[in-house]
Parts: C-alpha cells; sequence; structure tokens
C-alpha cells in the first residue's frame, strides 16, 4: 500500500509562529520564519492582465491546499484538569503529529538495531530540512553546524541531496563536494562517471562537473528545457505586480513562491498560475510550503530519483542497504512512496521524527 491510499500525510504543514512557546520548545528547533507578512491595501497593486474566474481554483483544490500552510484559526479545547486552552489547528495538528510519530532520538537504539550489518545510504532534502524556512528563499542558508554534520554523514555513508530546487544552486547552498546532488525534484542528477545508470536510463550522458571532473548525468526532462525557461517568464511577467510574490527558475521546473504576499492575494496568484498553465497541456502543478511549483509532466519526483540513485551506486533491491530519507515537504512524500509494498501500519512504523521533519527508512 502507498500513500496515495494512505490519508493522513507524514509531513507538517506550516504552524502559527505562537506554538514554539506553548509548547515550551525553544524557536530554534522551528525552521518556519517567524515573520509573516504584513498587508495593508496600499502596497497591492493588481497586474495588468485579466485573471479568468477565480472559480477555477477554488473548485480545483489548489486554494484549499494553499490555505492548508497559513496560520489557521483558534480554537478552544480543554486540558487533562479541565482548564480552558486556546489552540489553533497548526497547534492540535503539531501535538498530533508529535504523538503519532516517535522521536528518531528517543528510538535510537531501535534504528541502530535495524541498521545492524546494513549499509547505510543517506538521502537529505534541503530546504526546512538542513536548512530553516525564511521569507528569502536566496537567504536560506544551512548553518556551519549542519554543514559538519552533513559532511560527517558522508565520511560513513553514501550521502545524496534530493532537492526542489536548481541542481548548482543547492549544490552552491551545501557547498560539499563528497555528496551526490538531484536537483529540480530529481529530474537533474548529478553522479560519479565510475557508476554506470541502467540501461532502462536513455537520458543519461557524460559531463563534468564544477570542478572538471567526469561525472554522469541523467535528466529525464531535458526536452522541457525551452518550456520551462518561457513558462518561467511568463510566470515573471504575469505576477510582476503582486507585491511579495517570487518566481524561480530551477532549469526543469519553476516555483511562484506566496509566501510573502497577502493571503486576500492568494487567489489571484493561483489564478494566475492556473491561466498560464493553460497554454502548457505538458506541465503540471504541485503544492510545496507556500509555493506553487509547475514541473514537466512525466513520471519523474523524489522517489523516482531516490530508486535511481540506489540503482546507479549499486544498492538496489537489496537487503543488506538500508536507505534513509529525511525531507520536510510535500513533494518528499514521492520518496516515501517508495516503500510499495507496505501496508499502512508497516508504513507508519518506518517513520520518526527529528525535531520537526520526517525521518523515513526505504526497507526492501
Ligand atoms: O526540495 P527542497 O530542497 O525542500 O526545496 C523545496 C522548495 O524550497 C524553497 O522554498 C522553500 O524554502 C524557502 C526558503 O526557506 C521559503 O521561502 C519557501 O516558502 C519554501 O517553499 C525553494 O525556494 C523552492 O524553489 C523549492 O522548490
Amino acid at each position: 500500500m502507498d500513500l496515495k491510499s494512505t490519508k493522513a500525510s507524514p509531513v507538517l504543514t506550516d504552524p502559527s509562529p505562537i506554538n514554539n512557546s506553548m509548547l515550551g520548545l525553544h524557536s530554534s528547533l522551528f525552521p518556519y520564519s517567524q515573520s509573516g507578512p504584513s498587508f495593508s491595501m496600499s502596497t497591492l497593486s493588481i497586474p495588468r492582465r485579466k485573471p479568468g474566474k477565480l472559480d477555477d481554483v477554488r473548485s480545483n483544490g489548489w486554494l484549499d491546499a494553499m490555505k492548508s500552510s497559513s496560520p489557521p484559526r483558534k480554537k478552544v479545547l480543554k486540558d487533562f484538569n479541565n482548564v480552558e486552552l486556546s489552540l489553533d489547528d497548526g497547534e492540535i495538528a503539531y501535538r498530533s503529529w508529535m504523538i503519532k510519530y516517535p522521536s528518531a532520538l528517543n528510538s535510537f537504539q531501535l534504528i541502530m538495531d535495524r541498521a545492524k550489518n546494513r549499509k547505510i545510504v543517506m538521502f537529505l532534502d534541503y530546504d526546512g530540512t538542513l536548512s530553516p524556512i525564511v521569507d528569502d528563499p536566496d537567504r536560506a542558508f544551512m548553518s556551519a553546524d549542519m554543514r559538519s554534520a552533513v559532511k560527517n554523514v558522508a565520511k560513513y555513508f553514501p550521502t545524496a541531496i534530493i532537492s526542489g530546487r536548481n541542481r548548482d544552486k543547492v549544490f552552491e547552498l551545501v557547498g560539499l563536494t563528497e555528496l551526490y546532488y538531484a536537483g529540480s525534484h530529481g529530474m537533474d542528477i548529478m553522479f560519479p562517471a565510475r557508476e554506470t545508470a541502467s540501461p532502462d536510463h536513455l537520458n543519461c550522458v557524460k559531463s563534468t562537473d564544477l570542478q572538471g571532473k567526469e561525472v554522469n548525468l541523467f535528466q529525464p526532462a531535458s526536452e522541457f528545457l525551452p518550456m520551462i525557461d518561457e513558462v518561467f517568464r511568463a510566470l515573471v511577467e504575469i505576477t510582476k505586480g503582486i507585491k511579495g510574490a517570487k518566481v524561480e527558475n530551477h532549469k526543469f521546473c519553476a516555483s511562484v513562491h506566496y509566501r510573502n504576499v497577502d493571503e486576500i492575494v492568494w487567489p489571484l496568484i493561483a489564478q494566475y498560475v492556473h491561466d498560464t498553465l493553460k497554454d502548457y497541456p505538458r506541465l503540471r502543478l504541485t503544492h510545496g510550503r507556500k509555493v506553487l511549483e509547475v514541473r514537466p509532466m512525466i513520471d519523474w519526483d523524489k522517489g523516482k530519483a531516490v530508486e535511481f540513485l540506489l540503482e546507479s551506486l549499486g544498492y538496489s533491491n537489496n537487503n543488506d542497504v538500508l536507505p534513509i530519507y529525511i525531507g520536510d515537504d510535500r513533494t518528499d512524500e514521492d520518496a516515501f512512496k517508495v516503500n510499495t509494498n507496505l501496508n499502512s501500519e508497516q508504513f507508519s512504523n518506518l517513520i520518526y521524527r527529528l525535531n520537526n521533519v520526517i525521518f523515513f527508512y526505504i526497507s526492501y
């Protein structure tokens, strides 16, 4: 059974900033931005092009998905002593999540037992996992401590970064040459030339990395390069009048950020993206943390990238291998879905939380 048939998602949506103090946790444990965007009517300028009916994005579920990461409303609950607690939906979701998924740190021995005599292969998401979530995507830096921890992990285990970002950009942010990198949600994978990709993967070519070393490059969506470039420019143009909107070109996908856009304008930004995509029937939309991601309609995602890397590095279908994936976002669930033979109970037994990200084994 895969995650498609498992209703609850293991990832958390953005909580309200006051959660941290209420739960008695230090704010540094939370990667979420602590300052929400402020809004005044005078700061809103509406772009020239008229959107289609805003009903499109209301009926197709985009708006609901966008709102699920917004600061939720308050609810009054009673605690064990019958004292009324004012909790918002995010706080309730956070508490339930803490109960549902055991802490990886408290379960360390169990995890060590499962890892005994097996080779760990480590997969790490970037934003929200290695770096804190901040308002400006260009300033999502990982700390020196985190870099040194990842460097240490890579000393012992093959380690790959699987990010939605442009591969060069995520390499620039991480800066460790000993890792493997997959950008554009796994549609741009670089791995050592000494390894060979399966003959099924035709889009694998020889190339050189930034240090001039020979490498293999796997880009299953290479034919979409001009289309993504074009849609990126169209999205920049159509959203340019929306204060706080930001569009990024990740080579094989494009991101439209609305974290810094007032919620009142979200239907408009969603409708603009929806209208733009009408001209591109071969592109599809996925949701991330306050970001709309436009990507090619191909059967490839972070999960396929994990399988591809395991296969290319010689670790697939091997009981001696224990792949571990750590991620925080909906797109990371594609990697969690790699376990297709598990029922939902077996599946949730593989999930732990590590601070506020999900720690997951891929077991064969
Ligand atoms: O797969 P990832 O490495 O997690 O990348 C997913 C997206 O991450 C970035 O956006 C997110 O982080 C930003 C910086 O903290 C934040 O401002 C934004 O709201 C988040 O969605 C990146 O900018 C996106 O393009 C990636 O797709």
